[in-house]
């Protein structure tokens, strides 16, 4: 049965929500589900913008059928190539052989990679600044490559305010009802979910997404509609605001994440009491993670909000312990920088990890190694205990000031 939400006056959301998928992208896990958007406006003309992932084709063939009520569909608005948007689109162009297809250059040739079908004779082709009148609504095409494909764009309704955001102000998690940011208690329940979406999907395109806020500032917007996650129409700026901060690699928050990796149990031992020692002289909100345990798109995501990082890694085969250096490695592919990192490196016979993650922070822009790197001997004992007190009091002197 259809399942369709009238979003404001013409337009529709026709998604549907994902609980089944454990990994999105067959990678980041997603214990709360991911939902696809897709929306209509039903103008003089009837405008689908973007389809959905194939898991939840039949839901919206359903809710598009319903919402057409036996309309034509005119055009289709192709934001993003990527198939967890448009699986179902050459399914679309098979049932809805008239539709025009509405995307940029680089967005047809993708069409025929994905799909068997010749385009050719329905294509709108449009460019950065280009508009679609379809009646009362004239939509804008504002490209944003590498948001996190080459062929993304946002598409923005004149007469609505509305952005059409494609992957960007998107959150991993299933809708539950609750289709709009201002039901749901966003900052509690959602944020850092959206945080990790952006961290891993788009983190490293900073850039990007710098250059697509700098142009959106030049719009009226009052609802955003991006392709996953609640829709925004209050507290816009808020979120904005969020965006501004991980894409120019600033921290969210005064705090400390302290990432662990140890076989054994001692390089852990140091790290807690370095987190004891740091509650005890204020440090609020510390966040401690074993990096063997916890997915790496979690620690990626609290990497990019907290402003000090503390790294505590066992040597490994002459190495930095494996679930570590993946981890530091993913990091600078995300293009995290200007942090403050500390150390913690242990070796039984020849500790390396403490030179190696140096070494791998300073391929990286603007990560600050702090002074006193702690080096174990396979345990603590008295004199690292008192090097980790001292360690603490750098960081939280860092914090207070
Ligand atoms: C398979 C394996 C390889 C290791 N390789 C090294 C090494 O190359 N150099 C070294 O000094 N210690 C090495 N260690 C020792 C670890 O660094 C050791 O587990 C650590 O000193 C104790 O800390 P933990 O209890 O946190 O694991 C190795 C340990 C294991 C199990």
């Amino acid at each position: 049965m259809h399942c369709v939400t009238n979003i404001h006056e013409d337009l529709y959301w026709l998604g549907a929500s994902d609980r089944r998928l454990a990994k999105f992208e067959n990678v980041f896990p997603i214990p709360r589900g991911v939902s696809y958007n897709a929306y209509l406006v039903l103008d003089e003309k009837t405008v689908l913008l973007d389809t959905v992932d194939k898991a939840v084709g039949e839901r919206f063939f359903e809710n598009l059928e319903f919402a057409l009520a036996g309309r034509p569909l005119d055009y289709v608005i192709v934001n993003h190539m990527e198939p967890d948007h448009c699986a179902t689109l050459g399914e679309l162009l098979r049932r809805w052989p008239d539709v025009q297809v509405v995307a940029n250059a680089k967005t047809v040739p993708m069409i025929g990679q994905f799909f068997d079908c010749d385009i050719s004779s329905r294509t709108v082709v449009v460019k950065e600044g280009d508009t679609l009148t379809t009646g009362r609504h004239t939509f804008t095409f504002l490209m944003a490559p590498m948001v996190h494909w080459p062929e993304v764009m946002v598409t923005y309704d004149a007469a609505d305010k509305v952005l059409f955001s494609a992957d960007a102000f998107g959150t991993f998690g299933a809708l539950n009802g609750n289709i709009f940011a201002d039901q749901v208690n966003f900052e509690r329940d959602w944020l850092d979910d959206a945080r990790r979406y952006y961290t891993n999907i788009v983190g490293k395109y900073g850039a990007q997404v710098q250059s697509l806020l700098k142009r959106a500032a030049g719009l009226d917007i009052q609802m955003i509609c991006p392709l996953h996650g609640p829709i925004w129409r209050e507290n816009i700026g808020w979120f904005l605001e969020k965006y501004q901060l991980w894409s120019t690699y600033t921290p969210e928050d005064r705090a400390v994440a302290i990432f662990c990796g140890s076989i054994y149990g001692h390089t852990e031992n140091a790290a807690e009491i370095l987190a004891c020692r740091l509650a005890e002289k204020g440090v609020q909100n510390i966040a401690l993670y074993d990096v063997s345990h916890t997915d790496v798109s979690y620690l990626v995501s609290e990497a990019f909000r907290c402003s000090h990082l503390v790294l505590a890694s066992a040597t490994y085969n002459g190495e930095i312990y494996t679930p570590m250096e993946n981890f530091l490695r993913d990091l600078a592919c995300h293009g995290l920088r200007n942090r403050s990192v500390a150390l913690i490196e242990n070796g039984t016979w020849a500790a390396r990890s403490g030179m190696l993650m140096t070494k791998l922070l300073e391929e990286m822009k603007d990560m600050r190694v702090m002074e006193g790197t702690v080096t174990l001997k396979s345990s603590v004992k008295e004199a690292q205990r008192r090097s980790l007190e001292c360690l603490a009091e750098s960081i939280a002197d860092e914090l207070r000031h």
